[in-house]
């Protein structure tokens, strides 16, 4: 049937532009790997930032008492209490978590840190008076998931927004002084104790309980790195040496970019008509924001170069994001022998109905073609932070373990079957022994509450 074939014409260029072999994921983790030098000898000298954390040493497990989260990810955000009880290691949570309003994604800076700083007054004010902070002061990690550039422990001035923020009056400022501002206002009393990225806050979370976890890294709506690095590997640090010899450094990895990566006409389109054109380039062909819409981008040219989908409206399918990473999760792992699930999502979302089975086997084969490829560079990037540190190299006979967050991670099943067959794939199989990867949830809020407490003034 001619549609079927013009159809088909596509989706088989789509498979050869995102082709990611392992010869070509080598040369992207060797360009990651050499983008990571140059982000460490000198400020601006990769589109990777590779930003100084201030964290130079990672929890140890003694960390007690009551300390508080905040975290602002790329679609949620949530306010935390963390008790944290020493070597037991039991750790109790209290936690309330708000969607942010669309609204306060392109609004002004006071707007959402008064938002925050409201939140976080309710949170409190639901304790009713206890007692546990007597005449302390109360202490608050803060983990804000966007690049930074850290002056200390607890400060540091936004580069600039990635996702779906932009804020134009908050690039520059330093988040945690419009936070305090805020919480001024809304009569709360807490001080700051620590500014980190969920990245970092992953790390700390991971090591909390595996020593061995030398890299975190998210795989969100956003994606990013953090990983452990010895002090004396960053020309750019002029700060005194830490005692411990190492710091942690949040690579900003979604800014990398490489001639050798597979993109193609649709990401080009998707990032010219972004927020952020010419920006997060690695991080728009990974993460949870962009695949779904990557897809809806291939089913339109489907649509319009065929009439494989029979005479449809095609407003739906015109829609920016109208189809998210979960849908094309759900599409992806429906294993009905009709691909019922694949037809009610085509037919949801899309307006699109009747399809045959092999359309919609075809619209499964595109899911596929797009979840491997991000998950596939996605390994690649972790290889070349893997070697920049030396671990799973020949000879190297250290465990090294992966803690990884985010939605797309943890609900996307066949994206990390991907991401960890293609590090044994990278590694070989006896490098790849001493490597493992770990879901480590909550790193926004655990990993903050460890850090804060870390740099307790109590
Ligand atoms: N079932 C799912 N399948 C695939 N991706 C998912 C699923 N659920 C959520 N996601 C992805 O995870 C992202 C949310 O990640 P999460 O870590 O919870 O928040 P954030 O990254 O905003 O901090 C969503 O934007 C979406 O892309
Ligand atoms: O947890 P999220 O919202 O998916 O964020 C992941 C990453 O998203 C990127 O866009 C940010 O620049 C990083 O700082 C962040 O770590």
């Amino acid at each position: 049937m001619v549609a079927a074939a013009a159809a088909e014409r596509v989706v088989a260029e789509l498979r050869e532009a995102c082709a990611a072999p392992a010869a070509r994921l080598n040369e992207v983790a060797a360009a990651m790997e050499a983008e990571m030098r140059a982000g460490l000898r000198e400020e601006g000298g990769s589109k990777i930032k590779m930003i100084i954390s201030y964290v130079d040493n990672l929890p140890t497990g003694n960390e007690e008492g009551f300390f508080y989260a905040l975290d602002l990810g790329g679609t949620n955000f949530r306010v935390l209490r963390v008790h944290l009880a020493g070597k037991e290691k039991r750790v109790q949570r209290e936690s309330k978590e708000v969607s942010i309003p669309p609204h306060l994604m392109s609004g002004s800076a006071s707007e959402l840190f008064g938002f925050i700083a409201s939140a976080l007054a309710r949170f409190i004010a639901d304790e009713g008076r206890s007692n546990v902070f007597e005449d302390k002061q109360r202490e608050l990690g803060f983990t804000f998931s966007f690049p930074v550039r850290q002056t200390s422990i607890a400060s540091g001035t936004l580069i600039k927004w990635t996702k779906a923020f932009s804020i134009d009056d908050a690039i520059g400022e330093d988040v945690v002084a419009e936070l305090q501002t805020a919480m001024e206002k809304h009569g709360v009393d807490m001080r700051v104790a620590a500014l980190i990225n969920d990245t970092v806050g992953t790390l700390a979370a991971g090591r909390y309980n595996d020593e061995d976890v030398v890299i975190g890294v998210i795989l969100g709506t956003g994606s990013n790195a953090a990983y452990v690095e010895e002090a004396t590997a960053i020309p750019k640090f002029e700060g005194e040496l830490p005692k411990s010899g190492n710091m942690v450094v949040n690579t900003e990895w979604g800014n990398f970019y490489s001639s050798c990566l597979p993109i193609t006409e649709y990401d080009q389109a998707l990032d010219e008509e972004s927020l952020n054109p010419g920006e997060q380039i690695f991080e728009k062909l990974i993460s949870g924001m962009y695949l779904g819409e990557i897809v809806r981008r291939v089913l339109l040219k489907i649509a319009s170069q065929s009439m494989l989908f029979g005479n449809i409206n095609h407003t739906k399918l015109k829609t920016r994001f109208i189809l998210r990473t979960p849908d094309i999760s759900a599409m992806h792992h429906d294993e009905t022998p009709d691909l019922r699930i694949v037809a009610e999502k085509l037919a949801d979302n899309l307006k699109i109905s009747d399809t045959s089975l092999e359309t919609r086997k075809m619209v499964v084969e595109i899911c596929d073609i797009v979840t491997s490829r991000s998950a596939r560079l996605a390994a690649a990037g972790i290889v070349g932070i893997l070697r920049k540190i030396g671990r799973a190299v020949p000879g190297d006979e250290r465990r090294s373990v992966i803690a990884i967050d985010g939605g797309l991670f943890e609900h996307y099943a066949e994206f990390r079957q991907c991401l960890e067959s293609t590090l044994v794939e990278l590694l070989g199989k006896e490098a790849s022994r001493s490597v493992a990867v770990k879901l480590t949830k909550d790193g926004s809020g655990l990993g903050a509450a460890l850090i804060a407490a870390a740099h307790s003034q109590h």
